[in-house]
């Protein structure tokens, strides 16, 4: 047994300060020897035979017979476990004994000193004669399983309920608790992880081949090993791993495959094993980020392959690991960030701000998070968000990415396993089923590119300026980083980092010195044009090399509270899904009523869905009113217009026409963002329409749409969403009816009033009356699926068009006296408006034009062809305004 300078064994410290382990008994010579030496702490349970490294240290001279181990800058310190499944309940209850030792850094002897027989070891008191006595401990101790390299043998046969570990405290008071069952709380082990750094050069672009050079010379970059040469500068920077993709003939090309290999898939294994990781590629626009990153249908990069990989290794392990996958996907452009996989109304164009928990860091509220069952489901969000992506062309790149973009995946691991107590009174025969949760996040990072702000033209010198920022704050945050990892063992003074300083760097604070496994892509280009930038990119990862992170498992019982939640989160996307195809379904509220009830948490998550869904419900009944809002508008300013085709000369036909187009201008692009789902332009669009409308005040009501919304919406917003959907295309349908045959009437006037034929003028105003008609029947229903830039869907549609008319009803009664009105007066005159129409048709057969316009008359059969032309005409009715 170890004499300790203190009779309480204690461990205590905290992160900047290392840990202060128990002193040393050192001969005054000795003191003087080891001061400053560098040792590894070194851990061996009294069961075991194998000897662990747990932590680096270093030995200080604390008084006049004492040295003091201050471990590098860590948490906690692994303590030990138990080599066999059958002793770990004995070490419970016993006590757990374990020694630690110091050997010098890369060598194998033991430091000799006074302590006792057994140099620098430490054997503790068990634990429970430590309780007994009431000693203060200054840390938990638990049992853990090591998932790191160093342990990893002497862990993998350990069941995980057996994992228990240390973990300093820095209170420095906790006990054990009264029942002497260890602590089981927070379950962090730090380790130190070096930024793994690789660099990988492109090909020559086609422009750099041809490129004037000087000297003759096209390149100046070597890659051998792993090492990069610069010959013109004579610079030489090493890394992890060096990728030539420079040339697909050389026998060392390294493909995506590879490079993925390196760099993608050991940390995948670590994910597995519990720790966050991040994988970023930082280089100047046009080096290959989005390539490595992202790649091609072809040839696949990183993210896919991780992806693959990951579900094929999920799909692979046992029954008894319950695996749950979320992921997220953003972007940060201009210093904001935005999400690229939310398709809710409010959400898409939102700045979403970073919040910081206390425990987990920083974290983006609002972003919309989605659980994946499989690869494919993953990739499909993953292009969603691409697309969604700010792309510019810019002098490197013809796709320059112009915005960092963050694809994150939450891989929960729920492991079930039976538990066999030998305290249990029956001697541990009977297992007990346990639980434990770990939760690894994954960043994969494309960064923009760095570019010099003169290769920037004025549209994206903002955005360009933006980026450099970012990076440039980044590029403090790793050299800062990189300085105070270098000093972490000989000074207790560390600078400030500036990680706020960019939306970027505060995101990424845990990716960059704090609790992950990170690695960095530097992607450079071959081409002497680009030496400056190349190099530059290169001390930059040659700077980040030296971060030095301190990762722990992500294992905590809290995690068992969010799984439990995430579990829910994803029962119900499941239920989301499957209702969308049975959106009328009425039964599937009460059935998953009672299965959300009968969930854990389930009442609180029901609560919380409701609220949702009466938000839901707000937004759609606003969205309603606007559309009726609008349809009602467009009735009026058609009625207007009607009315003053009466008038031959009257100026401002022409300007009411003009008005008119422009009103449905606004709301075919108001139709179209909404059918692609651009909600936020079609809230400007719809902001727009009515403050340009603000003069007209419609008193009368129409009830369009109110039949289809009246459904109960109190309860899915998915199900409403849906409904949403098929009715804006049945305003849209409608609307563009209207602009079709409204668009014909008025040229058809036009030219009339032009031609000042009386007798066709007349034929005219009943065939305006025949749309007005139209109007305000179609306005009392919804007509169907008709795609504005879809000219193949309107003969598609037409039946469907026409059974939907006769189904809806109107509600109001003004409305309904009007459109009874002008029935009647259609009635009266139809006759004698298709003779006119006949007739005009036969006197201006010949001309496209002409045709266009007497077609305006329902004829179905020409319907196509006058919807191509309408359109010509909206575009220059555009270019006039
Ligand atoms: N290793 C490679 N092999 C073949 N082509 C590559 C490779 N790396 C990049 N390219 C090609 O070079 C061009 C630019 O690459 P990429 O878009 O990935 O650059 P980037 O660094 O992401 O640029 P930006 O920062 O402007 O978005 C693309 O056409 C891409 O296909």
């Amino acid at each position: 047994m170890s004499k300790l300078s203190d009779s309480r064994m204690r461990v205590f410290g905290d992160i900047k300060n290392g840990l202060e382990l128990p002193k040393i008994n050192f001969n005054k010579q000795q003191q003087e020897s080891n001061n400053g030496k560098e040792v590894n702490l070194n851990l061996k349970h009294s069961n075991t035979t194998n000897t662990n490294v747990i932590a680096g240290a270093r030995i200080f001279k604390s008084s006049k017979n004492h040295s003091s181990i201050m471990t590098t800058p860590k948490k906690s310190v692994f303590i030990g476990k138990n080599s066999d499944n059958s002793s770990h309940s004995q070490t419970k209850r016993n006590g757990l004994n374990f020694e630690l030792s110091l050997t010098p850094k890369g060598k194998e002897n033991k430091i000799n000193c006074d302590n006792d027989k057994e140099d620098l070891s430490h054997k503790s008191k068990s634990l429970s004669q430590q309780k007994n006595n009431g000693a203060n401990i200054a840390f938990n101790l638990n049992l853990a399983v090591n998932m790191d390299d160093t342990t990893k043998n002497n862990s993998h046969n350990i069941p995980t309920n057996s994992a228990k570990k240390i973990t300093t405290n820095s209170n420095a008071n906790t006990m054990l608790s009264d029942s002497g069952i260890l602590d089981t709380t927070p379950n962090k082990i730090d380790q130190p992880s070096s930024i793994k750094v690789a660099v990988r050069m492109r090909p020559l672009a086609n422009n750099e081949k041809t490129g004037s050079q000087k000297n003759g010379k096209i390149t100046d970059v070597l890659i051998k090993d792993s090492k990069v040469m610069i010959p013109s500068k004579k610079d030489l920077f090493e890394f992890d791993y060096c990728f030539d993709s420079s040339n697909r003939e050389l026998f060392h090309y390294a493909s995506q495959e590879v490079v993925y290999r390196k760099m993608g898939h050991p940390l995948l294994d670590y994910a597995f094993q519990g720790y966050n990781v991040c994988l970023f590629a930082y280089g100047q626009s046009g080096s290959g980020k989005t390539y490595t990153m992202l790649g091609t249908e072809e040839n696949p990069g990183v993210t896919p392959r991780f992806l693959n990989d990951l579900f094929k290794q999920i799909s692979t392990t046992k029954k008894e690991i319950e695996y749950i996958i979320n992921v997220s996907f953003l972007e940060i452009y201009n210093e904001k960030i935005y999400d690229l996989l939310s398709d809710e109304f409010e959400m898409i164009g939102k700045n979403l701000r970073v919040r910081e928990h206390p425990q987990t860091g920083p974290y983006v509220e609002d972003l919309t998070v989605f659980t994946v069952e499989n690869y494919e489901n993953a990739m499909e969000l993953l292009k969603n968000g691409l697309d969604r992506r700010s792309t510019a062309t810019t002098s490197l790149n013809e796709k320059s990415s112009r915005s960092h973009s963050i694809f994150s995946i939450i891989l929960v691991q729920n492991r079930h396993f039976d538990r066999h107590d030998d305290d249990d009174d029956d001697g541990g025969n009977n297992p007990r089923t346990t639980e434990t949760s770990c939760i690894s996040k994954i960043n994969l990072v494309d960064l923009a590119g760095s570019e010099r702000v003169g290769n920037l033209n004025s549209d994206h010198f903002r955005e360009g300026t933006m980026i450099n920022r970012s990076l440039l704050t980044l590029g403090k945050v790793i050299s800062q980083l990189a300085d105070n990892s270098s000093s972490r063992l000989n000074s207790t003074h560390h600078s400030h980092i500036p990680y706020r300083e960019s939306v970027l760097t505060y995101l990424l604070q845990d990716s960059l010195g704090g609790n992950s496994r990170t690695s960095m892509i530097a992607t450079i280009s071959p081409a002497k044009i680009h030496l400056e930038e190349t190099i530059s990119t290169l001390r930059y990862a040659s700077t980040a090399q030296k971060i030095v992170n301190i990762v722990h498992v992500n294992e905590d019982p809290k995690m068992k509270i969010i799984n439990s939640l995430l579990k829910q989160i994803s029962f119900l996307r499941k239920e989301v899904d499957r209702t969308r195809d049975s959106p009328l379904n009425n039964n599937y509220v009460d059935n998953n009523q009672n299965e959300l009830n009968n969930c854990e948490y389930g009442d609180n998550e029901v609560r919380n869905d409701e609220c949702y869904c009466d938000h839901g419900t707000e937004k759609i009944s606003d969205l309603k009113k606007r559309f009726e809002a609008m349809l009602k508008n467009g009735g009026k300013i058609l009625k207007e217009i009607k009315s003053k085709k009466h008038f031959k000369n009257d100026p401002d036909l022409n300007l009411d026409r003009l008005k008119f187009e422009h009103k449905l201008d606004h709301l075919r692009s108001l139709i179209k963002s909404v059918k692609k789902e651009d909600h936020l332009k079609g809230l400007k669009t719809i902001t727009e329409y009515e403050s340009s409308d603000r003069e007209i005040n419609i008193t009368k009501k129409t009830t369009i749409t109110t039949s289809v919304f009246e459904f109960d919406t109190t309860k899915h917003s998915e199900k409403e969403k849906k409904f949403e959907q098929r009715d804006f295309k049945k305003i849209e349908t409608k609307f563009d009816n209207h602009v079709e045959e409204k668009t014909d009437e008025l040229n058809e006037d036009d030219k009339k009033l032009q031609q000042g034929d009386n007798d066709t003028f007349h034929s005219c105003d009943q065939s305006s009356n025949d749309g007005m008609l139209q109007l305000a029947t179609e306005d009392s229903t919804a007509s169907q699926n008709f795609k504005p830039d879809d000219n193949d869907s309107i003969n598609k549609d037409e039946n469907s068009n026409v059974s939907e008319v006769k189904d809806d009803q109107v509600t109001d009664n003004d409305l309904k006296d009007e459109i009874d009105d002008e029935k009647a007066d259609k009635s009266k005159t139809t006759i004698n408006s298709t003779g006119d129409l006949k007739d005009t048709k036969n006197k201006d057969s010949g001309s496209d034009a002409d045709e266009d316009w007497s077609s305006g008359k329902r004829g179905k059969k020409n319907k196509k062809d006058k919807k191509q032309k309408s359109g010509k005409k909206q575009k220059s009715g555009k270019k006039a305004r």
